[in-house]
């Protein structure tokens, strides 16, 4: 049975695509995933991508994903990347390797965003290449 790789999206990525191309490009998250899973059926991994606006939701995604011996997690937490202690120790709570992904490149924007919780208990992080980060995440996670 393939391998499953998480993917897991946070507030307002919802919205993806309609507003700020010009920092977030105009794909949407189902164009992200449609690009993903043709990628991961080379790789012999399935792709189970979620969104939510809820910080809880995600939490128990990453419990869940572990409990589902999920072979890893993409997290784009989007801006509770730079709040979320909660996310911080999920994160480092399970076995499961997490890759911080991001669209934009946080570190290049207000500083506000600076800061990432997520990045401080995740295995790496992929940001700034668009939809390309998703894919460039689903790379290395495919090599663990
Ligand atoms: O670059 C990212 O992927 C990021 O995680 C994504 C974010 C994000 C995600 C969704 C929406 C928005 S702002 C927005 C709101 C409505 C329409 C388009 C964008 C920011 C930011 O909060 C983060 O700082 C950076």
């Amino acid at each position: 049975m393939a391998d499953s790789i998480y993917v897991l999206n946070g507030p307002n990525l919802n919205l993806l695509g309609l507003r700020e191309p010009e920092i977030y490009g105009s794909d949407t998250l189902d164009d992200i995933a449609g690009m993903l899973e043709d990628r991961a059926r080379d790789l012999d991994l399935t792709i189970d991508m979620r969104q939510s606006n809820h910080e809880g939701h995600l939490v128990d995604w990453l419990h869940e994903a572990q409990a589902h011996d999920a072979k890893a997690v993409l997290l784009n937490a989007g801006a509770f990347t730079h709040t979320s202690i909660a996310l911080h120790d999920a994160i480092k709570g399970i076995r499961t390797p997490v890759i911080e992904v991001h669209l934009s490149n946080p570190l290049a924007r207000e500083d506000f965003r600076h800061e990432s919780f997520v990045g401080r208990a995740a295995r790496g992080t992929i940001a700034g290449f668009g939809a390309l980060s998703y894919l460039l995440a689903l790379e290395a996670a495919a090599r663990f």
